[in-house]
């Protein structure tokens, strides 16, 4: 990582989601004066949705020539398609399907991790998904250059689904499955570690009060098993996206 994050301060939820969501369309601009494609990793839970729902109402949405930007999951829930809990459903909802409707994202760019089957078990899913990543790598790389990648922090200081104290924490390679999340629904796969810290920019978003222990704990240096959110960074940047009441004002 070069340097310490940088902590964003937004008065409140929603301007905190308009602001992500500028924020990224702004990114993406930047990048694609440079160069192509771009992969952007997204994230579950209420703000990471509502953040995508910003970028569908963002007048810049129509500067992005989508065609040439991929879309991935720091995390899914392993449950089957269709299902509303499944993030890339949310995604789709909030965003996703007007960019491949009325902005030219072609649909294949939409990488979602495999759906609940009672056939496959977790762990064979999260390694097909780090199959499809792995097809997307530079050479001699394993993942996508990922230009940014959001995660939403948990009131436990979790990040995609790699929980406090979780054996998930210190798997290694691409991806793993996760059986018994803390957070339902149980089954989940998700990047590790390793893998998110592979990314340019990681940006970290949390609002609210119930968020304000684990970001103290996570900008105060905790333990990875007591914070993992404290322990991702970007290659190039690591920005924390939060509103005040999160950071306990
Ligand atoms: O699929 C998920 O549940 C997530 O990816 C998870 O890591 C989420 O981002 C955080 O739990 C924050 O979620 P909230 O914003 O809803 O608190």
């Amino acid at each position: 990582m070069t340097g310490s994050p940088l902590v964003v301060v937004h008065p409140d939820a929603t301007t905190l989601a308009d602001g992500v969501a500028a924020r990224l369309l702004t990114r993406l601009l930047d990048i694609q004066s440079v160069r192509s494609p771009i992969h952007v990793v997204v994230t579950g839970g209420t703000l990471g949705i509502a953040s995508l729902a910003a970028v569908a109402r963002n007048p810049l949405v129509s500067a992005i020539d989508w065609s040439a930007v991929h879309f991935w999951w720091g995390d899914e829930r392993y449950v089957p398609a269709g299902d509303p809990d499944r993030n890339e459903g949310q995604a789709r909802a909030a965003l996703l399907d007007f960019l491949v409707s009325s902005h030219g994202l072609p649909p294949r760019n939409v990488h979602v991790a495999p759906c609940f089957r009672d056939t496959v078990g977790v762990e064979e899913a999260a390694l097909a998904y780090g199959s499809d990543l792995n097809e997307f790598a530079p050479v001699g790389g394993s993942l996508p250059s990922f230009d940014v990648l959001m995660l939403g922090v948990g009131p436990d200081a979790h990040v995609a689904s790699l929980f406090p104290g979780h054996p998930g924490l210190s798997r290694t390679g691409i991806t793993t499955g996760i059986e018994d999340s803390p957070k339902p629904p149980p089954l989940r796969i998700t990047l590790t570690l390793d893998a998110i810290n592979t990314a340019r920019e990681v940006w970290l978003i949390a609002s609210g009060a119930s968020k304000a222990d684990a970001v103290a704990r996570a900008l105060g240096s905790a333990p990875v098993d007591e914070a993992p959110a404290g322990h991702v960074h970007g290659t190039e940047r690591t920005l924390w996206l939060v509103d005040a009441a999160s950071l306990g004002e």
